[in-house]
């Protein structure tokens, strides 16, 4: 049973000879993608308050100290970013502060609001305002915040991480798996295209791993909804001195992602974190959101490549690298709310950049 299935509802099945099957699989069972994509971003980390302290993370701030980007700042970064040529606005930040961070929920009222996600919708807004589509990654959410956000957003995600309990979460406010395949639930069944994926090496084994991305797969088969599954190996940083996964095993493991999925869900790896030249062989199609103009701000010790560098790595693949927007094209029929549908239709610079984009 998954921790925190019972309490969140999440019927996912995962069968134990399936479970077995995935462990054993290696990158020589995976033939390498035809092509390789990325899309072009900037990352606005709306808040560093966050309700959990997972141990890995140098990312939040602790209550007294954590920031809030304005409104004006949210503009000027897109502003920023539709100008160097990208489509999409990432909006990822720290989960639903709670009640100790008074100072973020008082500026909020000062702003008219009465939660990060009635901001994020504001955020949102703006983004498109200034020519660039969202894709929100606020953490665990509700049906009720998702569905406040989910028709400005043109994809959204949250890494489900690991189905396991790990010290990593630990502490008295703990991520749950099933809080967190709940949310990807909800986004399936509000028909959000969406991003999730393993974080790797944060205490999980390798029954863990196929679990993991098997209860992925129950749920897209569900709903149809998940577009790519980020295999993201932790990395070191202030807080977190102990071990990130060895090559061996994250070509294991983006090897066991490539099986466990269908074809039609990218198997995505960040070049800032990974070794992604020696991942080629091992299935993997994308190389998800890269900043021209802005740094991870969740591991700002590890810059993104330059556009060149990606090249380079297709190259070495021996296969194209096309640029892509945050949501898949797949999902442009059907799946888009009108917000973002006129935004790719528009007549004005930002809609050309999007059908350039898209090949249109
Ligand atoms: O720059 C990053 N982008 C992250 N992204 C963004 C991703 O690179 C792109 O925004 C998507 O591929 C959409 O284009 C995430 C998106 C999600 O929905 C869920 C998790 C992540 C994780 C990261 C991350 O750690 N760093
Ligand atoms: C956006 C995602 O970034 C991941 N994240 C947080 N801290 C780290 C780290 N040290 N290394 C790699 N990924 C990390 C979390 O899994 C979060 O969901
Ligand atoms: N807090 C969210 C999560 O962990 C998103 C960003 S992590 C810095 O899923
Ligand atoms: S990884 Fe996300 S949820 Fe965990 S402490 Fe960092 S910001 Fe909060």
């Amino acid at each position: 049973m998954i921790p925190g299935a019972d309490e969140y509802d999440v019927d996912v099945a995962v069968d134990a000879a399936a479970v077995e099957r995935l462990r054993s699989v290696t990158p020589a069972d995976v033939d390498p993608a035809p092509e390789l994509s990325f899309a072009r971003n900037v990352f606005l980390p709306l808040t560093t308050a966050c309700r959990y302290t997972c141990t890995y993370c140098t990312y939040y701030d602790v209550p007294g100290e954590a920031s809030l980007m304005s409104p004006e700042e949210v503009r000027e970064t897109c502003r920023m970013g539709a100008k160097a040529g990208c489509t999409e606005a990432l909006f990822t930040f720290g989960d639903d502060p709670d009640d100790r961070y008074t100072a973020v929920h008082e500026r909020l009222a000062e702003w008219g609001h009465d939660s990060v996600h009635s901001y994020l919708r504001e955020a949102c807004d703006i983004a498109l305002e200034e020519g660039l589509l969202p894709h929100s990654n606020p953490g665990d959410q509700t049906r009720e915040q998702m569905e406040l956000v989910a028709d400005v957003n043109a994809s959204m995600g949250v890494m489900l991480e690991t189905t396991a309990e790990v010290r990593a979460h630990g502490g008295p406010r703990a991520k749950s798996p099933g809080q967190r395949l709940a949310t990807i639930r909800t986004a399936g069944e509000l028909g959000v295209p969406f991003t999730t994926g393993l974080l790797v090496g944060i205490g999980e084994d390798w029954t863990d791993r196929a679990e993991s991305l098997l209860a992925i797969r129950d749920l897209h088969e569900r709903y149809g909804h998940v577009q790519e599954v980020i295999v993201q190996p932790v990395v070191a940083n202030e807080r977190w001195r102990g071990d990130t996964p060895a090559l061996d095993a994250l070509r294991r493991v983006t090897a066991m992602a490539r099986v466990a999925l269908p074809e039609e869900v990218s198997v995505q790896v960040p070049p800032n974190l990974a070794p992604v030249r020696d991942l080629l062989d091992c299935g993997i199609d994308d190389l998800g959101g890269v900043s021209p103009v802005t740094d991870d701000y969740i591991n700002p010790d590890y810059a993104w490549p330059a556009l060149r560098e990606l090249e380079a790595i297709a190259e070495e693949a021996g296969v194209p690298l096309r640029e892509r927007l945050p949501v898949h094209e797949r999902f442009v029929p059907g799946w888009l709310s009108p917000a973002i549908l006129d935004a790719l239709e528009g007549e004005d610079e930002a809609g050309a950049r999007y059908r350039a984009v898209l090949g249109d």
